[in-house]
This record gives structure tokens, C-alpha cells and sequence, in this order.
């Protein structure tokens, strides 16, 4: 370990706390950068961080919401004043391009001012009771502890919408962000410590999963789990959470999302949406287009245009200028993309480019965007998540088989369609089982004052963003009063 690397220790009650031992990392785009040492905590940290969250909740609970929404207010100021230092940071330790890395940072701040804003819009209902002359009122109250686990693809943006809700509504917080990208995620959790937040209210801890967040699951001070990841990891997670206090749980998984062009499509807005969904952020979005359902009549020329587009695409260092498209973000990433690239061939289908890494004036994990055409949808690669720059087309008939085949998948995340019919569009947004549709453009990418989530193996419990938040970061009271007579 190089000594003079720098070290960045957990944030527990307020106080930063050094680790018993420390893990690299290091840039995608050139393995000989060492970022920092960033602290590995276990299960003593996690009680630590528990603890401190599980004194602050009643203090923050019972803080007044203008209180609540300054502190918000003055961490989207902070993330704003250091967009340069943490959009630098994202891109070197998760390999967004510098561009993707500032919308992400962008997205982060105007997250956290929506929060800000949302808290103090009115809540709950009046109802008249049914028999006796009493009123009936819903409240919305904090529900605790929420454990935040996130993944290392959105090192910002995913922290940030799982934490602003949370903090907004009055509950208190422990964060384990993703081993792989901790930098940017630590950045922020300075910046919140550097907000006003009360000691205990947000903690932030690094560290294996396998650790901490199976502690979070497991601890019986922690109320809610709020998950984005894997699929086989979230399983384990809503098993642990229900098993251990009957939490409420929130996991956003996996996406195996398709792309539908039809034969009126305006072929440059579907190469467009399927180049901003196959190959933005490296293909490393759940919500990425990455089956490319297209109608035989437009199925040539959509692909002579979009090989086109893909040769136009610089693969390199995610922060030199020029780069359209940066490396995956580890070793095992690009191990994976790789065995899935070969699962493609193997099962005939045809590449109609890329397949090949990349070789750049750094060692990084780089990868050609890949596409690969003549395949059908039950294959394993149009089955299984790649989460890598790597697309297939899947030529169909007509539009009856295309919806078909669009949901013809465990998951249902997002789904796109590129048509000029409108009775098409609306016939595909009412049947698509999908949990974020698009007309006219990719499905990735999307808002944060609008619900996001999945349907079947994508996603489970309520939403995410937008006032959808509210259901996750709550809990309803329902209260009965009869006033008496006067
Ligand atoms: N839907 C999405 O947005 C994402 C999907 N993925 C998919 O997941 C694959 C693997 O990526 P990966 O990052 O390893 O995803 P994981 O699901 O393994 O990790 C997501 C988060 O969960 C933590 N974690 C790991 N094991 C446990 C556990 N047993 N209990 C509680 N928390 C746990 C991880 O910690 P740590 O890794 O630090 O140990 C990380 O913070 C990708 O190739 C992709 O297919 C990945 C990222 C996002
Ligand atoms: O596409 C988006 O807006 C977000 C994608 C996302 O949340 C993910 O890939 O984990």
C-alpha cells in the first residue's frame, strides 16, 4: 500500500472515525491511480453508527420542518459550491465521462433542494368518521433508523435520493455505499456533516456488504432497509429485513429493458434513444435499453445507422476531453461483459461490432460498445442482466410480437418505443408491464420529482423519488378524535 495515498475514515455521530483497516481505490481508467484508503468497517461499526442514529431519532423527528429543509437546502449549496472536486471524483473512481459525472452531481444537488422544498408542502387527510361524530385524521410520521445500501454505478445520484427523502421526512441514517466507489459518496456525507445536520442523524460507513449491510438488515434498531443492486443480493436483503422486525424494505434490482422500433419510426430519433440507452454511463444503468426490439421493415437501415454512431464513439480515459464513452468500472465488470459477449456468440449471434476490449495510453478496464444482431429473446443474453456497453437486436413482424417479446423477461424496469402512431404509443404505455416507459426516447436518464421503480424481478416495495418517497419514508397514523359535546 502506497503510504501516501489519503485516508478517509467513517463518519459515526458526528465524528469522523479512523478504520481498523483501510481499502484501496483505484481508477478504472488507469489501475496505477490510487485514489485513497478508504476505511473497512464491520459489524462494531455498523452497531456504532446504528446506536448514534437510533439516540438522534427523536431529535430530528421533533425538529421543526423549516429546520429540517434549511439543513437540506445548505447540502444541495454544498454539493453545488464542489460540483468540479466530486464530478472529478466520480469519474475517476467509477469511470463516467466528465460530462455524465457533472449531470450526475447536478442530480444529486437538485435532489436534496426538491427535499427541501417537498417537506414543508402540506400532508395528510381529513375524513368524517362513518358512525360516531368524531373527525379522522391521517399523519405521516418518520419511521426510524433507515439502513441506506447502494451500488456503485450512481456513487451520487442513489445516495443522494434515498438520503434526502429520508432526512427531509425526519428520519435518521446509515449509509454503506458500495466498496468499489466510496469517494464520491464520502464526499458528500463531509458535506452533510458540514450542513448542520445533528450529531447521529446521518452516519456513513464503509465496508463489505456482506458486513454491514447483512448487519443493517439484521439490526433490531433499524426500521427501514432502502436496497439498489443486484437482484440475488436484494433477495437476501428483503429475506434478512422482514426476518429480523418485519422492516419496511425498498430494492430497486435489476433490468433486462427493451427498446421497440417500429416501422414508422423516425429511424434518427431511435438511433438517438438507442445509443443514449445501450451505451450512456457505459451501459452501467439498470434502467440501460439493452434489448433492441426491431420491426423488420426499418430492421437494415436502423442498424447500418446505429453501427454508424457506435464507430463514432471514443472509448478512453472518462476524464480527458474527447472520451464519449469511459471504461467499465472494475476488473470482475468487465470479466462479466466479456463471458457475456462470448455467451452471444456461442448461442449464434451475429456481432455487428465491437466485442473487443480496448487498449488506451492507460491500463483500464475498456471496452468497445458491442452489438449483436439475429438474436432471439430467449436466449441468455437477452435473459440475463450484462450491465455493460453490450446490446442485441432482436428482429420481429409486427408490433403484437414485439410487446410480446418487450415483456417477455423476469424483469420490468424500463421499456422504450420509437413509433409515429400515437394509438401505438398509448397501446404500449397501457399494456407494457414496465414501471418507467418512454415514448419517442430512451427510458434511461430519467427525472427526480417523478416516481421511479419496476414491476416483477425489477423492483420491490413503493417507489422511489419524486413524492413517492413520502410512502417508503413514512408511516400513516390514522387518529380517530371525538370532541365531546360543547
Ligand atoms: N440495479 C442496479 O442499479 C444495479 C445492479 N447491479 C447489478 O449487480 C451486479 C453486481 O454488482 P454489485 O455492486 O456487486 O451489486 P451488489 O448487489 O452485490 O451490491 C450492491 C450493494 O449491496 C451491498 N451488499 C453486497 N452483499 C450484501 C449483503 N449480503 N447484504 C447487504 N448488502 C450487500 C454491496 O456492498 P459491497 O459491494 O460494497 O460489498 C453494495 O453496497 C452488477 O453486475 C449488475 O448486474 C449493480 C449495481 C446497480
Ligand atoms: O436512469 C436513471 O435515471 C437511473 C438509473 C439507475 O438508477 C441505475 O442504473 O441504478
Amino acid at each position: 500500500m502506497t503510504s501516501a495515498a489519503p485516508r478517509y475514515d467513517h463518519f459515526i455521530d458526528g465524528s469522523l472515525v479512523a478504520g481498523t483497516a483501510y481499502t484501496e481505490n483505484r481508477n478504472p481508467s488507469d489501475t496505477g491511480d490510487l485514489i485513497g484508503l478508504y476505511a473497512k468497517g464491520g459489524v462494531a461499526e455498523a452497531d456504532a453508527a446504528i446506536e448514534a442514529a437510533a439516540r438522534a431519532f427523536p431529535g430530528w423527528a421533533a425538529t421543526p420542518i423549516a429546520e429540517r429543509s434549511a439543513v437540506l437546502q445548505r447540502i444541495s449549496a454544498g454539493i453545488t459550491a464542489r460540483e468540479g472536486e466530486l464530478a472529478d471524483m466520480l469519474a475517476r473512481e467509477e469511470g463516467k465521462t466528465l460530462a455524465e459525472s457533472i449531470g450526475e452531481v447536478r442530480r444529486a444537488a437538485a435532489t436534496f433542494a426538491y427535499y427541501a422544498g417537498e417537506v414543508l408542502s402540506a400532508r395528510g387527510s381529513v375524513y368524517a368518521s362513518l358512525a360516531t361524530p368524531a373527525t379522522i385524521e391521517t399523519v405521516h410520521r418518520p419511521v426510524g433508523v433507515v439502513g441506506i445500501i447502494t451500488p456503485w454505478n450512481f456513487p451520487i445520484a442513489i445516495p443522494a435520493w434515498k438520503s434526502a427523502p429520508a432526512l427531509a421526512y425526519g428520519n435518521t441514517v446509515v449509509l454503506k455505499p458500495a466498496e468499489l466507489t466510496p469517494g464520491t459518496s464520502w464526499l458528500m456525507a463531509e458535506i452533510i456533516h458540514a450542513s448542520g445536520c445533528p450529531d447521529g442523524v446521518f452516519n456513513f460507513v464503509m465496508g463489505a456488504g456482506r458486513e454491514i449491510g447483512v448487519r443493517l438488515c439484521e439490526s433490531p434498531d433499524v426500521q427501514a432497509i432502502t436496497f439498489t443492486g443486484s437482484s440475488a443480493v436484494g433477495r437476501t436483503v428483503a429475506a434478512a429485513a422482514v426476518a429480523h422486525g418485519m422492516k419496511k424494505v425498498q430494492l430497486e434490482l435489476g433490468g433486462k429493458n427493451p427498446l421497440i422500433v417500429m416501422d414508422d419510426a423516425d429511424l434518427e430519433i431511435a438511433v438517438d434513444a438507442a445509443m443514449d440507452g445501450a451505451f450512456g454511463s457505459t451501459g452501467q444503468r439498470c434502467t440501460a435499453s439493452s434489448r433492441l426490439i426491431v420491426h423488420d421493415a426499418v430492421h437494415d437501415r436502423f442498424i447500418e445507422a446505429l453501427v454508424q454512431r457506435m464507430r463514432g464513439l471514443t472509448v478512453g480515459d472518462a476524464r480527458a476531453a474527447g472520451t464519449t464513452m469511459g471504461p467499465v468500472v472494475s476488473e470482475s465488470q468487465l470479466e462479466q461483459d466479456l463471458k457475456y459477449i462470448e455467451i452471444a456468440r456461442s448461442e449464434g449471434g451475429q456481432l455487428a461490432f465491437g466485442g473487443e476490449r480496448v487498449e488506451a495510453e492507460t491500463p483500464g478496464y475498456y471496452l468497445q460498445p458491442t452489438l449483436f444482431t439475429h438474436t432471439e429473446n430467449d436466449w441468455r443474453i437477452n435473459q440475463e442482466e450484462v450491465f455493460g456497453p453490450v446490446a442485441t437486436v432482436i428482429r420481429v413482424h409486427d408490433y403484437a410480437e414485439a410487446l410480446r417479446l418487450a415483456d417477455a423477461v423476469e424483469y420490468g424496469l424500463s421499456a422504450s418505443i420509437i413509433t409515429s402512431s400515437l394509438a401505438r404509443a398509448r397501446d404500449f404505455s397501457a399494456r407494457c408491464r414496465a414501471g418507467i416507459l418512454a415514448v419517442n426516447r430512451s427510458a434511461a436518464g430519467t427525472d427526480l420529482h417523478v416516481p421511479f421503480g419496476g414491476n416483477k424481478a425489477s423492483s420491490y416495495g413503493s417507489r422511489e423519488q419524486g413524492t413517492a418517497a413520502r410512502e417508503f419514508f413514512t408511516t400513516t397514523s390514522t387518529v380517530y378524535t371525538y370532541a365531546g359535546e360543547v
